[in-house]
């Protein structure tokens, strides 16, 4: 399903956070918004999702988000939040169960089918040993699977996933991306991501959108967007930029000259005292 933003402003106590957001993506496509901090993705994320007022159009396969009835809302969006508050005392399959609210009667239980769904997604995200746990006997890691476990459990055709991989080691960082992404290809999931790892963003984004002090600063396809020059311009970094074999960016920070050093090159290491001799 297409979420089609457009002309998009949020203001947050008495602040313009988003200033006429305008994006579209595709209906089976990962978008991943980037950005310094405090640029505004959490808060477009909220916004697609229903939880931030504000001017201008938020569609999903054409309808307006605002005016959908919760339920209806959470059998298309599903959100996993960057830090949210969990129950201390709640189980990991009893918060993950909470994704199939959605389906469950008013005043019922849940199906045999609902308890299968999340054992399903429990296992996959690697947390079928977890399961009976309590959430605040997990890791930071751990507790980010079961957020998104939740989110997941939800199967919905719009998934919204904020920094989905930042208390993931590496091995984790790349199952939860894989089935991510195995998800949006047999199923057809539309992904929105934010993520701060930009070359992670740019191994599985289809397209990034560059938030910017509330506005779109840039768009398209990952080459195009992570250059050398936008990356100085919106986070003030140093970073030299390589393609790997399918053109997707590399990104490596560089640091700084310091006293006594020559300026590095674009793309070259600082040369150290001693090195470069006759220069
Ligand atoms: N409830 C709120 N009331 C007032 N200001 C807010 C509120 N929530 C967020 N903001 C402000 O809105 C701006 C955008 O916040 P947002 O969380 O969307 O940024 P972000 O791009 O997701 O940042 P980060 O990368 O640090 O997570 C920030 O300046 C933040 O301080």
């Amino acid at each position: 399903m297409t979420v089609s933003v457009r002309d998009l402003d949020v203001e947050l106590g008495g602040r313009r956070v988003l200033r006429s957001v305008t994006m579209e993506v595709a209906a089976g496509s990962w978008t991943a918004v980037i950005g310094p901090n405090g640029a505004g993705k959490s808060t477009l994320l909220r916004a697609v999702l229903g939880l931030r007022d504000g001017r201008g159009t938020i569609r999903i396969s054409g309808r307006d988000v605002r005016a959908m009835r919760p339920r209806q809302r959470a059998r298309l969006v599903a959100y996993a939040p960057q830090s949210p508050r969990l129950p201390p005392d709640m189980t990991v399959f009893d918060y993950a169960l909470l994704g199939r609210s959605p389906y469950i009667p008013h005043f019922g239980r849940e199906s045999t089918h609902d308890r299968s769904v999340t054992a399903d997604v429990l296992e996959r995200l690697d947390l079928s040993g977890l399961a009976a746990r309590t959430l605040d006997q997990l890791s930071g890691g751990e507790r980010q699977r079961v957020v998104l476990a939740r989110a997941l459990a939800q199967q919905t055709p719009v998934l919204l996933l904020d920094e989905p991989t930042t208390a993931l080691d590496i091995g984790h960082q790349q199952q939860v991306m894989e089935l991510v992404d195995r998800l949006r290809l047999a199923d057809g999931l539309t992904v929105m991501s934010t993520i701060h790892d930009l070359t992670l963003a740019a191994q599985y984004a289809d397209r990034l959108e560059l938030l910017s002090d509330g506005r779109v600063a840039a768009s398209g396809s990952p080459a195009d967007v992570l250059t050398r020059e936008t990356i100085a311009a919106h986070f003030d970094a140093g970073v030299s930029v390589s393609h790997d074999a399918e053109g997707r960016p590399l990104l490596a920070l560089e640091r700084p000259a310091r006293p006594g050093e020559r300026p590095a090159r674009p793309g070259e290491r600082p040369a150290r005292p001693g090195e470069g001799a006759g220069e």
